[in-house]
């Protein structure tokens, strides 16, 4: 059985807005939940009744507190990520915008922060982030990934001697990771660079059309009109 087959999916957007100018991009540092403590853009979890660039631009509101108008945010591409032995894929519409309203400001999720496109700060991102973000600053788009992680069995969370206080992820990459605190010697300590590793990935880029919603099997199931 392919440990990546997956039987449902859950849709998801994210928004990377882009001061192409100043050649910066804003990114928020996720301070709780799925992806905690690293660097993204905005977005999360469409909600009933809502069109995915709805949810997109609702989320964008939420976590950065600006707004883009509906013309101006263009769909970049579709990630579909796959986790090892989860039945369950999130599909990632991706999005980017040029132009903004409202002020940037933190809230209890996300804190904003304009980087350097030369400085974006992947070592504290999703490992996948660095495949194809650069294409998507490229203009390679509209892409479409295949994103597959393995879970990473421990995060250090402290240190006593020769012990270390280590975080288990819960056992479902679907809702947010849940970790519980155990004390194990220090040789199984693994690094605290988040929960999940990157195990492999297919990036088809500047594809002719936009890709609109990927099938169980992978392959891209309609496009955008
Ligand atoms: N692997 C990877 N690379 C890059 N970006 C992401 C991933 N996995 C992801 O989930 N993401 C992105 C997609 C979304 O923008 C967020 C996750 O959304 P989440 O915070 O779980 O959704 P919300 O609806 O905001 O969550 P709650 O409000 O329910 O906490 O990360």
């Amino acid at each position: 059985m392919d440990p990546f087959h997956i039987t449902s999916k859950k849709v998801l957007t994210l928004v990377m807005v882009i001061d192409k100018d100043n050649q910066k991009i804003l990114l928020g540092y996720k301070k709780r939940g799925f992806g905690a403590h690293l660097w993204n853009g905005f977005g999360g979890k469409v909600e009933p009744g809502e069109t995915v660039r709805q949810g997109a631009l609702r989320e964008l509101q939420e976590e950065a507190g600006i707004t883009v108008d509906d013309h101006k945010i263009q769909k970049a591409g579709l990630l579909l990520f796959l986790f090892e032995n989860d039945p369950m894929g999130l599909e990632c519409h991706v999005y980017k915008a040029y132009e903004y309203h409202g002020e940037i400001r933190e809230c209890e999720e996300m804190r904003p922060q304009w980087f350097d496109i030369k400085d974006i700060p992947y070592e504290q991102m999703w490992e996948d982030d660095k495949i194809w973000l650069p294409e998507l600053l490229k203009g390679q788009d509209p892409f479409y990934g295949r994103i597959y992680l393995k879970r990473k069995p421990l995060e250090v969370e402290g240190e006593e001697e020769g012990k270390v206080t280590v975080a288990a992820a819960a056992p479902s990459s679907t809702s947010n990771v849940s970790l519980t605190m155990v004390t194990v010697p220090f040789t199984t300590a693994q690094p605290k660079s988040g929960p999940f590793a990157l195990f492999d990935h297919r990036l088809d880029l500047n594809l002719s059309k936009i890709p609109k919603e990927i099938a169980f099997d992978g392959t891209i199931a309609s496009y955008e009109d």
